[in-house]
């Protein structure tokens, strides 16, 4: 399970953007989150995938409370979340060629010797070719390197996707294509999903359930 409760958290400890929102995800379950513009979605999937500390309020991954955020997080719960976010030329090192984007969290976390394997498999999953692999993110369109930063979160093979307005800036086929990549994994491995978007059609459409922001609120959503 994947719960977030009475989450408190923003920029400035006075003005909070996020106030006692709560949620709770089933193991395998994808659950869709809308919410107009600003509201506070981004922030709380970031609190979610152990980017952002709260103010208040306690996150717990698979029964065991999260202590830590960012790099204070223990690696066994930060390498169970994988995440995707809206905008693929803030998260990605404009250095690094795509084939090395895809395996730094393999090389990061000691693995280097499942890289050649891991690639094989993901590029393939979700689209990209040979010659795109060696391209640096000024190479490649926006909706490559989204490719390749969605390969990037798979590439450990988290428990928990989180995916922020992941197609938010794609034409329709990439988008697609990228749902499907997400579903095949979730498929194969029984990984949870998180989906931020705006779209209901496109989160009703790729989600077990969607709710709404004014929902996570005024009482746990729970599976
Ligand atoms: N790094 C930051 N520093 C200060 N304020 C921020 C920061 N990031 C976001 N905010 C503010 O926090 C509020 C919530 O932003 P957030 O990005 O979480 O909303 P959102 O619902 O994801 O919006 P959108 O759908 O437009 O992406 C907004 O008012 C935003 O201006």
């Amino acid at each position: 399970m994947l719960e977030l409760h009475d989450i408190t958290a923003g920029y400035d400890r006075g003005t909070p953007v996020v106030r006692n929102a709560s949620l709770t995800l089933a193991a395998g379950e994808s659950l869709g989150l809308l919410g107009p513009s600003g509201c506070g979605k981004s922030t709380l999937a970031r609190v979610a995938a152990l980017l952002h500390r709260p103010d208040t309020g306690t996150v717990t991954l698979d029964g065991e409370p999260v202590q830590g955020w960012r790099y204070r997080a223990p690696r066994l719960q930060r390498t169970a979340l994988g995440v995707v976010f809206q905008q693929p030329r803030l998260s990605a090192d404009p250095r690094l060629r795509l084939t090395d984007l895809i395996a730094e969290p393999l090389r990061a976390t000691g693995r280097r010797d499942e890289i050649p394997q891991r690639l094989s498999d993901l590029a393939p999953a979700v689209g990209l070719t040979p010659d795109l692999l060696d391209r640096r993110p000024h190479e490649v369109s926006d909706g490559q390197l989204q490719r390749a930063c969605l390969a990037r979160a798979l590439v450990l093979r988290p428990r928990w996707l989180i995916c922020d307005e992941m197609t938010a800036m794609l034409d329709a086929s990439t988008a697609a294509a990228l749902v499907a990549a997400v579903e095949e994994y979730r498929a194969a491995t029984g990984a949870g999903l998180l989906a931020v978007g705006h779209d209901h059609r496109l989160l009703d459409r790729w989600c077990d359930r969607t709710v709404h922001w004014d929902d996570l609120i005024a009482a746990d959503v729970g599976a």
